[in-house]
């Protein structure tokens, strides 16, 4: 009595004393009692995905994840009730055989408006409705159909590079190649270059990175994720009103696309011969296509939902892809000798009517580019999110030697799977195409993520490896790069890099943290142009 009396007294230290009491409770029910409780992780990620929303801010988020699984191993605890796993038995399970047992959890309900996209649709049956309307203005014969432009790009991207060489000047080679992306995109996606070759300027640059980076923020926490949305604009911060801008910029970018190209489509509806003659760009595709079942054309609205999932999903993962590429050739003066010998002896000269290496040829006939490009999906895959799935089955799930409880979001972040040596060896973080020629190792491609695998993996993988197939071929087989700094490149000669990543910050999407300074020269006077040979 004299208890409940005091305390009715002083009630603001009752609240206080009853606040920590409940907390207490929590921290001890999340450590010792929870279904996860027996995963470990850090600390405060038991607690609240309040740390992955601060492991996404720090920019370093998979790279962080990479060490917690090199501390504590396969499997790590990343939130109240997430799982990061590396096992490579979760692969198949997740992911190729997943489906309906493990949809994507609402994480994802970050990356999309009220309509989601097909990216960010959680529910099976209508996403594959969605996926089936899409599938063939991705496929290889729509992105060969198309060829044509990449080649233009290509070329205003020799010329670009030829100046430079002509001049001696040193370039950043990753701004050149996000331009030549984001261009090649918006001709593939919707009919109309971006511009961003041409300005040579950062202003045509879609703002990706701004949306990407809210999304994983906001997605971390899903409990609170349309909350955020709602009141997130009205904080007065500098940096987050940027973010929102971004998000805003590349919405009104995808408007604008759906809008012109269903204007040129209505221009020409009465007159079969000019629509015949319209391209088909994978937009278009998406216009024209209808229901499976009902025969019903996409809204507009589903269309500019699309269209912004193009911009968000196809620029910034083909282009820091590309520059990674360049970067641990660069790092690698064998290596890139030995992919610029099969060039040489695979590949003959190109001509003024010619400007790049076709997609067959590029992807048929040269191994080695091959398997220097799976080597850069494995050692740097720029799409390092955990990809997390929900578990359906109220009985759970058995991964390996792990059982985890129904209700989970269970996770591969495609980094942390790509560098656990338990699967590809502790001389994992060393770039090293020669690795695909060992048969058990080849075997394991099957595995890699970089794509995310099964129903729900990329849809654009055909378009980002046709185009880097064919610019990789074109640009070593006619130009020599070397790294701009002296001093780096001695101490690439010294092994100083071997063993070495790059540094790299992540808003989801990856990309090299620094600019790709670089030299060039024309190879053998082999390059020729409108302005003549060189
Ligand atoms: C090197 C370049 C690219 C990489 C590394 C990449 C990576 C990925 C990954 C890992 C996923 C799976 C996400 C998940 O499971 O949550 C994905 C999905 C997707 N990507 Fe890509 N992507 C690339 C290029 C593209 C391009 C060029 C486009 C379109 C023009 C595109 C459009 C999409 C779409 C629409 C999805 C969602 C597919 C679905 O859920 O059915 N991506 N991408």
């Amino acid at each position: 009595m004299l208890l409940v009396e005091g305390l009715l007294r002083y009630p603001f230290q009752t609240f206080l004393l009853l606040a920590g009491a409940v907390g207490l409770c929590y921290v001890i029910y999340q450590r010792f009692f929870h279904p996860l409780a027996t995963y470990p992780g850090p600390f405060l990620a038991s607690l609240t995905d309040l740390w992955q929303v601060h492991q996404f801010l720090t920019l370093k988020q998979p790279y962080h994840l990479t060490d917690l699984h090199a501390k504590y191993g396969q499997i790590v605890r990343y939130g109240p009730d997430k799982i990061s796993i590396t096992d490579e038995a979760a692969v198949p399970i997740l992911y190729q055989k997943g489906g309906k047992m493990f949809p994507k959890t609402e994480y994802y309900n970050a990356f999309g408006a009220a309509h989601p996209n097909v990216f960010g649709m959680r529910d099976q049956t209508e996403h594959s409705i969605r996926r089936r309307h899409m599938s063939h203005s991705f496929s290889t014969s729509s992105v060969k159909d198309m060829e044509g432009y990449i080649d233009d790009n290509i070329s205003i991207l020799k010329d670009k590079i030829t100046a430079y060489c002509m001049s001696g000047t040193t370039f950043d080679l990753k701004e050149a190649l996000q331009y030549y992306v984001i261009d090649v995109l918006g001709e593939l996606a919707f009919s109309q270059s971006f511009g961003a070759q041409e300005a040579n300027d950062e202003d045509h640059v879609p703002p990706v990175k701004e949306h990407s980076l809210l999304a994983a923020a906001t997605g971390s926490w899903p409990s609170m994720t349309a909350w955020l949305k709602k009141w997130l604009p009205i904080v007065p911060s500098k940096a987050l009103h940027k973010l929102f801008e971004g998000r805003a910029a590349c919405a009104a970018l995808a408007s604008k696309c759906v809008t012109t190209r269903l204007q040129d489509l209505e221009k020409v509806r009465d007159d079969d011969n000019a629509a015949s003659s319209q391209r088909k760009d994978i937009l278009t595709s998406l216009i024209l296509a209808r229901h499976p079942d009902t025969g019903e054309k996409l809204t507009q609205t589903d269309l500019e939902t699309e269209a912004f999932g193009f911009i968000i999903a196809g620029t910034h993962t083909t282009g820091a892809t590309t520059s990674l590429l360049f970067y641990h050739l660069l790092h690698a003066p064998e290596i890139m000798s030995r992919l610029v010998a099969e060039l040489d002896a695979k590949l003959p000269d190109l001509s003024a009517d010619e400007p790049a290496y076709s997609i067959t040829v590029a992807e048929s006939s040269l191994p080695f580019l091959r398997d220097c490009i799976k080597e850069n999906f494995r050692i740097t895959p720029v799409f390092t999110m955990p990809l997390a799935r929900r578990v359906m089955d109220p009985a759970g799930v058995t991964i390996g030697a792990y059982h985890i409880p129904g209700g989970t979001s269970v996770a591969i972040c495609n980094h942390a799977f790509h560098h656990n040596p338990v699967v590809w060896g502790a001389d994992h973080n060393r770039f090293d195409p020669l690795r695909w020629g060992d048969p058990a190792t080849n075997q394991k491609s099957r595995l890699l993520m970089h794509f995310g695998l099964g129903g729900r993996q990329c849809i654009g993988k055909t378009v980002a490896t046709t185009n880097i197939y064919k610019l990789m071929a074109t640009l070593l087989r006619e130009f020599h790069f070397e790294l701009a700094d002296d001093q780096e490149r001695s101490d690439v000669v010294s092994g100083l890099y071997q063993d070495k990543l790059p540094s790299m910050i992540s808003v989801g999407v990856s990309d090299l943290e620094a600019p790709l300074m670089v030299k060039a020269s024309v190879r053998g006077g082999k390059v020729i142009y409108d302005s003549g040979t060189v």
